[in-house]
Order: C-alpha cells, then structure tokens, then sequence
C-alpha cells in the first residue's frame, strides 16, 4: 500500500486473440495452465484469491481486482501498485504456445489518487502509453491513444486501443441475439461512510474470506444487482471487497476500498441496450452513495445514446452530470465519458 492510502482506481486491460486451428477450440486460452496464470499475476505483483468458471469463461477474484479468461478474451483489472501493463507480454507468449496470436488491445484507467505512488510503466499515461506502443506487435496498427477530460482536472478516463486491419472489432459488433452489447465502468468516489462500514469485518471475525465475502453481498444488496448471476467474493481484512458475477457469458465486478479519505468502488458489466440498465445503475448508486461517480460506456458502432439513458437513471438518486465526453477509437468503436456529483456536495 502507499504510505499514503491504498490506490482504489484500477488499470484495465482487454486482449484479444485469434487462432486458425480448430482443434484450440472450444476452450482457447481457458487451456492456459494454471500456473501460467500464476506467472503473469507475478509479474503484475498480484496473486489469485478466488476463482469459479462456467461453460463460457473463468473468473478470478484476485488480491487487487479480478481477472477474466474467455476462449479467444481476456480481461485483467488491477488495482494498487500494481504494475498491470507487464502482463501483456507473458500473455502474448501463453496465446502463441496455444496457436493464438494478439489481434485487439484496449487499455482503460481512470486518474490515480496517489499517482506518485505508481511504479513503472505506470508513471504517467504517456509512459504507459510508449510501453504499450513498444509491446504490442507491429499488426496491431490502427492505435490510439486518449485522455477524455471532465471539468475536473483531477477526474480524465484515459484509453488506448491497438487493432490489427483483418480482425477489427473482435469481439463485437458486440452484437448478442441482435441486441447491441455495451460495456460500462463505473468508478465512485467519497462513498456514504455509513454504507462504507459495511465493508469491514468485525475484528478478528475468524472467518475465511469467501464466507465473509458472502455476508458482505448479502448484508450490502449486492447480490439484489442481478438475482441471476453467480456470484464468486471475498472480504479482505481488516476491510475491503471483491466480487464476480458471472450470468451466462456476461461478467460484472465490484471492488470496494472503504477506508475514509481514499474510498471507493468500482462496478463494471457487460449489458445490452434493451436491459434495464437503469435498475442497475440505481442499485449500484443506492449501494455506495457516492460523492463523485464517472460512467465510461463502450461499444462498437455509432449513434447510440445509451449514456442518455444512464443520466436519467441517476439524475432522480440526486447525482448531477457534470460533465461528457466522446470519443472514437479505430476499429475499436466509441467510448462516452460522464462524471457526476452528488447535489448534496457543493462542485
Ligand atoms: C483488493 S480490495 C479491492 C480492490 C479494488 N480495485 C478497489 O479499488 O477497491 C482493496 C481493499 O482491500 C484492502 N486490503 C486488505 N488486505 C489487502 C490485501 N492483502 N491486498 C489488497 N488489498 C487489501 C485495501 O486496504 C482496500 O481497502
């Protein structure tokens, strides 16, 4: 942890792979052994806490965030000091002993509360980004990088995309059943100190971290998010939270940091634009009450005004939008940044 507090805003990372051999099929990268996986959290400096699978992907809670394998995806989230950006190599070299190759890489994070405390490569996003140029093969070309502004200096979502020109939008048109999927990262700040203490466990509790974990969904509503979803958590100690939802092939996750003066929380899922995001989004706000919140919204494809619907979701929870921002990525889609206050808090 920094000497300060310990850093809440995780760095995300989206690879995908593709592979002419179908006898990697069905299973792709799920076969990576479970050491491997090891390895590549070693060298992130992060280990694995929890882990469930379904017939579509694995999900590991781990010390910092969460990790995602699907056959041909992987999403890895880290929090802390962790030094995220050192997994993408061991992974492109896993993928290549498997007969799959990097076609997709998308980088996410918001603006770092302690951002001195950050170990290279994630000194500043312009170090994170030339990492990233310099990592990435050379077919990914079509690469872009961007810091979307709030009208605070302090709140910017940062993203970068590499694509390669034969298998642009990989893992879309994120079109399921004809509806048009959606990714959406909620990161919340200055949470309810009432509902923050929810996340800590009553001293020396002598319960392991899933059964504690389980009292904390329970005790907080999260398990009311999506009744559906199986849900892989863990209460760390003294405090802090982890969960996966896995639903089908949809994932969602929430961390929660809820130590005063540094809290926060993240909510992330997949969604489609015909679901009822704004149900989500309500019990997400109820859940941590935050001062401050930013929505960053993605998909493939335009015209799509699914962030309309998330301001009017939270507008009558008393969170004002303060500020919006687009931008559009090369075959990697469109991005919506949008922070919002609580109208109790003065801007
Ligand atoms: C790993 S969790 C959730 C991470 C998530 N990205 C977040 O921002 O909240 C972080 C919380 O757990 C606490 N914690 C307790 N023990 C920890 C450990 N061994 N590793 C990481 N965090 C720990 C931290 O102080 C913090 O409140």
């Amino acid at each position: 942890m920094a000497v300060s507090g310990f850093e809440g805003f995780e760095k995300r990372l989206e690879l995908h792979f593709f592979g002419d051999d179908p006898a990697i099929f069905p299973l792709g990268l799920r076969k990576l052994e479970f050491e491997s996986l090891e390895q590549v959290l070693e060298a992130v400096q992060c280990t694995v806490v929890s882990a469930v699978g379904n017939s579509y992907f694995d999900a590991y809670v781990l010390s910092e965030s969460s990790l995602f394998v699907y056959p041909t995806k992987i999403i890895i989230k880290t929090c802390g000091t962790t030094q995220l950006l050192k997994s993408i190599l061991p992974l492109i070299q896993y993928a290549h002993h498997l007969g799959l190759a990097l076609c997709s890489c998308r980088y996410t994070r918001g603006s770092f509360i302690f951002p001195k405390s950050q170990p290279f490569p994630h000194t500043s996003f312009k170090d994170e980004v030339t990492y990233l140029q310099d990592t990435i093969p050379s077919n990914l070309c079509f690469r872009k990088a961007s810091i979307m502004p709030s009208k605070s200096s302090s709140h910017s979502w940062h993203v970068f995309t590499a694509n390669d020109t034969t298998h642009t939008l990989p893992h879309m048109p994120y079109v399921h059943d004809n509806e048009l999927l959606f990714t959406m990262e909620i990161c919340m700040t200055e949470l309810d100190p009432i509902l923050a203490r929810k996340f800590f466990r009553p001293s020396e509790d002598g319960k392991p971290g899933d059964s504690a974990g389980k009292e904390m969904t329970e005790l907080t509503g999260i398990n009311e998010i999506n009744p559906e979803a199986l849900i892989c958590d863990f209460a760390f100690d003294p405090c802090g939270y982890s969960m996966n939802g896995m639903d089908g092939d949809w994932y969602s996750t929430i961390h929660v940091t809820p130590e005063d003066g540094f809290s926060y929380a993240s909510f992330e899922c997949v969604s489609s634009v015909n679901d009822n995001i704004a149900h989500v989004l309500r019990k997400v706000v109820k859940i941590f009450r935050p001062g401050t919140m930013s929505i960053s919204t993605t998909w493939n494809g335009f015209g799509n005004d699914i962030w309309r619907q998330m301001a009017s979701a939270v507008e009558p929870l008393g969170m004002k939008c303060r500020s919006f921002a687009m931008d559009q990525f090369p075959a990697a889609g469109t991005v919506v940044f949008q922070t919002f206050t609580a109208r109790r808090k003065s801007v």
